[in-house]
């Protein structure tokens, strides 16, 4: 029976990947965070599995990771842990830099001190945000990287740091250029899920209005579902090679918006440019979206576009398993439900919905 060891399995990644490894028998080990409040809700329904193990670790401790792979001896490690939030990492630069940057080191680190350089296999989450004020439409892994935020430059050594133990040191250790892959699981402060949240609440009458920063930002949008599929692939290849992961489509924030509201049946129609743009129900005229300059960033990536073809050549990954239209119903069905339901819980997520509403949390 294989061994995996996934850092950042409470995440919305990591709780889709858990549960692939787990169907395919797998002996699956997570490192969660102590934290005063419970964020194990994505795997709470893993917990008592035969083959589903949790141990306390975090990438900012070196000795917890030695430790823990010490104990497990994974034949794959998979590096899913990070700060991801691109707008939060200018608030918290330096933490950024320690968990995604220094972080992916002390992972390499540990598996080499234990002895298993030539036997565990590692996957690190790389990003399409390497890419960041781009240099070329659509990206490939040929395109040169031009990191835009210090999220994406933490990311960057995390790359690199990856490509120079494999070279150095001969360890199958391989990046995922992932682009932005959202599910019902996504965080919620993220665009995507802020958008199905609030065209759910919105729908119900539990929220007026939504606010938003820059609608015009292009992304390529998969479902992570899929994503961690391509994940398992890399690490089962032949040699150790870096691929990018996308749907190979584009859309921008204004149309994720049109069409999650669309499905909860608001039909939105933009007006004005830039701060003064506004979404309007179509129905009652009235003022469902506006911008606010809370949540533009520094410098922002606008012009996101993957080119899958490597892995779909090399991996015979199938991209567009879910298309773009099934992603945003699937996340606004999920939100409806839970807008609609009284579950335990609910009045955590109440007043995050609040804070976003109101600019509180970005
Ligand atoms: C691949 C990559 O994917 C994710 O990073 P992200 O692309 O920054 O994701 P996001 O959903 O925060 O922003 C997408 C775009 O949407 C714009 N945008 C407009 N208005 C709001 C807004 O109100 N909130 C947010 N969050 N974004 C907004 C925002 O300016 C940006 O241009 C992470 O998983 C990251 O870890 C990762 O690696």
């Amino acid at each position: 029976m294989k061994k995996a060891l996934i850092t950042g399995v409470t995440g919305q990644d990591g709780s889709f990947l858990a549960e692939l490894l787990l169907e395919k028998g797998y002996d699956v080990h997570g490192t969660i965070r102590r934290s005063s409040v419970d964020f194990r809700e994505r795997i709470v329904h893993l917990e008592g599995h035969e083959r589903f193990h949790l141990h306390y670790a975090d990438l900012g401790d070196s000795m917890s990771l030695i430790q823990v792979i010490g104990k497990v001896r994974p034949d794959e490690v998979y590096n899913l842990a990070a700060q991801s939030h691109v707008q939060v990492s200018f608030d918290t630069p330096e933490y950024t830099a320690n968990v995604d940057a220094t972080g992916v080191l002390r992972i390499l680190e540990a598996v080499k001190l234990n002895g298993l350089a030539d036997s565990c296999r590692i996957y690190q989450a790389s990003t399409s945000e390497l890419y960041g004020k781009v240099e070329e439409v659509p990206q490939n892994e040929l395109t040169p990287f031009h990191p835009y935020s210090p999220y994406a430059v933490a990311k960057l050594y995390g790359f690199w740091i990856v490509k120079e133990y494999r070279e150095a040191y001969n360890m199958f250790c391989c990046s995922g250029i992932l682009f932005n892959h959202e599910s019902e699981r996504r965080g919620e402060t993220f665009v995507t899920r802020k958008i199905t949240l609030a065209a759910a609440r919105i729908a119900q009458g539990k929220q007026d209005k939504l606010y938003l920063g820059n609608l015009s930002s292009l992304r390529d949008w998969g479902y992570a579902k899929d994503y961690v599929e391509c994940m398992w692939l890399i690490l089962q290849n032949d040699k150790p090679e870096d691929f990018v992961i996308a749907t190979g489509e584009q859309h921008s924030v204004r149309e994720f918006c049109e069409l999650a509201f669309r499905y909860v049946g608001i039909e939105l129609k933009f007006v004005g440019e830039g701060a003064d743009e506004k979404g309007i129900d179509r129905a009652t005229g009235r003022v469902l979206v506006e911008v606010s300059p809370d949540f533009y960033r520094p410098t922002d990536v606008v012009n996101l576009w993957g080119d899958p073809s490597k892995a779909k050549r090399e991996l015979g990954w199938k991209p567009q398993k879910t298309s773009f239209e099934e992603l945003v119903k699937i996340m606004v069905d999920s939100d409806m439900a839970m807008v609609a339901s009284e579950r335990a819980g609910e009045h955590v997520r109440t007043n995050l919905a609040e804070y976003l509403e109101k600019g509180i949390v970005k």
